[in-house]
């Protein structure tokens, strides 16, 4: 039998190039996208392009200052930018924040990104902290998309719930986050059958590792020189803009007939071994099995 391993990534391929724009200029022109968890990361990557690509775009999060710098980084592109203030797990503050920016511009997109989750082994989790981690990663994305279908039936708008790479095969230190995000997945499922006849679409988009700005600089360092070579076989991690294209191009007319979909970005991240199988992830605990 034939063994598998890792290789570093060859030199000199195609794709080694800077970050990757493929879609029509002001393809968005005319739309309005919400993103939750805006102010950093994916969620900030995601805001910028699609306004650059003419979209509308409100972004939601809890610190003013973070969703300003989004706002700044929306304006070198002449894009259109409003943020709210709002934690999605407060159902009445994220109710009144969806229905105030969409009451006029309706709703094309929705992308549910803010999430988040602490590492720790099944036993290590308290009732509250297992509970805290569904309340962020799935109650509030109910929520918010029960909130914002009003205005996603306008035009027949595009769902993306922001979820994590391996959700369907697990991955060790992850019990409470990834059973959140299987039930995500579950519900994009469901809502792509019954909403479908409203032209209302539902997909997850699950990164692999994306190593943002808003990540400590020695996890950074971690996660690229070591933990990404033993874990991810195409030997690299997923690029904010690689994540940001993907959602465009499933908001536009292109992508009208993919619903229900999980699609994984994360370099075959998930066929091989995972972020459970390195030793000593997160730095500091004993990892691997
Ligand atoms: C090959 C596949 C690759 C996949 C790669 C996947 C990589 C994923 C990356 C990301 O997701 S990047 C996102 C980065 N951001 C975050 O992860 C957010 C960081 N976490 C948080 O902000 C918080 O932990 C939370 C998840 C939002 C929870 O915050 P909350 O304020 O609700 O909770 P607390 O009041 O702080 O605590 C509640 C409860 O949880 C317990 N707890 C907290 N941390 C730990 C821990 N490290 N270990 C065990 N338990 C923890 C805390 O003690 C509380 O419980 P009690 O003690 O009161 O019972
Ligand atoms: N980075 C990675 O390798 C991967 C990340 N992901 C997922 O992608 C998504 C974005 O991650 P990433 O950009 O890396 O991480 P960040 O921590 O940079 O982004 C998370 C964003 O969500 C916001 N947020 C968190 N909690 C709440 C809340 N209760 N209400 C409103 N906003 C909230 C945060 O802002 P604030 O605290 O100001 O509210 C922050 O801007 C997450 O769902 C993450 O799990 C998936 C796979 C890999």
């Amino acid at each position: 039998m034939g063994s598998y391993r890792l290789h570093p990534p060859q030199s000199g391929l195609a794709w080694e190039v800077a970050d990757v724009k493929v879609l029509q200029q002001r393809l968005l022109a005319g739309t309005h996208a919400v993103v939750t968890g805006a102010g950093s990361g994916i969620g900030q990557g995601i805001c910028v392009r699609l306004a650059e690509l003419g979209a509308a775009v409100t972004g939601i999060g809890r610190t003013d200052s973070a969703l300003q710098r989004t706002a700044e980084l929306v304006a070198r592109t002449q894009g259109n930018f409003q943020w709210f203030s709002a934690d999605v797990r407060d159902c009445a503050q994220v109710r009144s924040v969806i229905s105030e920016a969409s009451a006029e511009l309706g709703m094309d997109l929705l992308v549910n990104n803010a999430g988040g989750q602490f590492y720790a082994a099944a036993d290590e989790i308290s009732d509250k902290g297992f509970r805290s981690v569904v309340d962020l990663n799935l109650n509030a994305v109910f929520t918010v998309i029960s909130e914002a279908k009003q205005f996603l039936a306008r035009r027949g708008g595009s769902i993306i719930n922001i979820s994590l790479s391996g959700v369907e095969r697990g991955s060790v230190g992850l019990t409470h986050s990834l059973a959140a995000r299987a039930g995500v997945l579950a519900m994009t499922k469901t809502l792509a059958l019954e909403w479908a006849h409203l032209g209302i679409r539902a997909n997850c988009v699950a990164p692999g590792v994306v190593i943002s700005d808003s990540l400590p600089g020695a996890i950074a360092s971690d996660l690229r020189d070591r933990v990404v070579p033993e874990s991810v076989p195409a030997g690299r991690p997923t690029p904010t803009a690689d994540v940001a294209e993907l959602v465009a191009f499933l908001a536009t007319p292109a992508g009208r007939m993919i619903t229900g979909q999980l699609l994984q970005i994360d370099g075959a991240a998930h066929l091989g071994r995972g972020l459970h199988m390195v030793d000593n992830w997160p730095p500091g605990e004993e990892g691997g099995e």
